[in-house]
């Protein structure tokens, strides 16, 4: 079977500033996503647009602010956002399947299998599924919005071949190109730098809400779980062949494939940190470039009432996150044994394994 292809398409490509679809945009994409999946690719589809698609309806005068708002245009717009989908699939005689995660679905490891599973059997039946927020409960991703990294999670759960982001920009400009005419594209990152994620700045469009910037956060989880994202621009037949092909208008991020086991995925991406740990100097270098285990001699203080077998944000002692890693500790545990020698540790404490944080379930998150 062909590669697994996740296409990520915002609100921007889809829906006119005035709100409401754009019909002839959802038949363009249709039709460039009918052409990857007859050639034998497996297309999933993860699209934004609820919101934009339903507030007129509504009879709001504009994109609503407030969440409540927001969340009842999703409401209106999802089932039209569908249902001009099913239409447009329909024309090349493909069947689709709608998919609403929230991002505490992916901290949760059974319902992210169970999700997995469900995408698995669609993908294999020939169905494109098509991923949106559950809007209805996801309130934070309202509020700081982005189906970007939602996409990025997803590309890295089915291991995606490809991760192409589209937008209303042909890619990750040196400044944002409707402030700057004259700022160049990028045309490959191999890495995210501090220089990258300044240039990509804040929030973008008036009908879309992650701007560039999470589309930067996004193609960095794709990248840490193994798979090259694109970011740019369908407009004309074959772009998302193009695009497919190394040749699309757009960004290219590499990925040099140090494919994370799906536990470290877990890890890294999809769990909720249940507190933090602030380590030392030694204790950093040992996790970061030493690849060992984190042992209580190292640690300095800690935050939240964790369990063992919960993960937790490591600090170092300027306040930076690290990574994160599985706890074997509850952390009145850690309190009682912090900056200890490990043999006095053993007499004072019970604990299944030594490590408070072993090196296998743990994730390093310093750019
Ligand atoms: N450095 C940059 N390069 C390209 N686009 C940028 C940059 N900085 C900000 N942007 C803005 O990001 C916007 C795309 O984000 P957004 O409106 O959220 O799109 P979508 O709805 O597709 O998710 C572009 O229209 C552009 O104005
Ligand atoms: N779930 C929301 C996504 C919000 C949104 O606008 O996202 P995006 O256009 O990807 O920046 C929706 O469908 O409207």
């Amino acid at each position: 079977m062909g590669e697994i292809i996740v296409v990520k398409i915002g609100s921007s490509s889809l829906t006119s500033e005035a709100g409401g679809l754009n019909r002839s945009r959802i038949a363009y994409f249709a039709n460039e996503l009918a052409v990857l999946h007859h050639a034998g690719h497996r297309v999933v589809l993860v699209t934004s647009g609820a919101v934009a698609a339903g507030f007129r309806q509504i009879g709001y005068a504009s994109r609503p602010k407030q969440v409540h708002e927001k969340q009842a245009a999703a409401a209106v717009g999802q089932a039209l956002l569908m249902q001009a989908y099913q239409e447009a699939f329909a024309e090349s005689r493909i069947g689709v399947a709608q998919i609403l995660l929230t991002r505490a679905d992916f901290s949760n490891r059974r319902r992210i299998q169970n999700a997995l599973r469900t995408l698995d059997e669609l993908i294999f039946q020939r169905m494109i599924p098509i991923i949106n927020e559950n809007d209805t409960v996801a309130t934070d991703e309202l509020k700081f919005g982005d189906n970007d990294t939602l996409s990025a999670l997803v590309a890295n759960l089915v291991k995606a071949k490809h991760l192409l982001i589209l937008t209303d920009t042909d890619g990750l400009y040196t400044e944002d190109p409707r402030k700057n005419p004259l700022a160049i594209r990028i045309e490959r990152v191999d890495q995210i730098s501090e220089e990258i994620e300044r240039i990509a700045g804040g929030a973008g469009s008036s009908v879309g809400t992650g701007g560039m910037r999470s589309k930067i956060e996004a193609a960095r989880i794709a990248m840490r779980g193994g798979v090259p994202a694109f970011i740019g621009r369908a407009n004309e037949p074959g772009d998302l062949t193009a695009a497919v092909a190394g040749i699309g208008k757009g960004t290219y991020f590499d990925t040099s494939l140090h494919n994370l086991p799906m536990k470290k995925q877990w890890v890294g991406f999809h769990s909720l940190p249940q507190g933090k740990i602030t380590v030392d100097e030694g204790a950093e270098a040992a996790l970061l470039s030493g690849g060992k285990s984190l042992l209580p001699a190292g640690i300095k203080a800690i935050e939240g009432d964790f369990h063992p077998g919960d993960v937790v944000e490591v600090i170092n002692k300027n306040g930076q996150k690290i990574g994160r890693g599985v706890v074997n500790y509850a952390a009145w545990q850690v309190q009682a044994v912090a900056g200890l020698s490990t043999n006095e540790v053993k007499r004072r404490v019970e604990v299944a394994r030594i490590e408070v944080i072993h090196r296998d379930e743990w994730i390093t998150l310093k750019s």
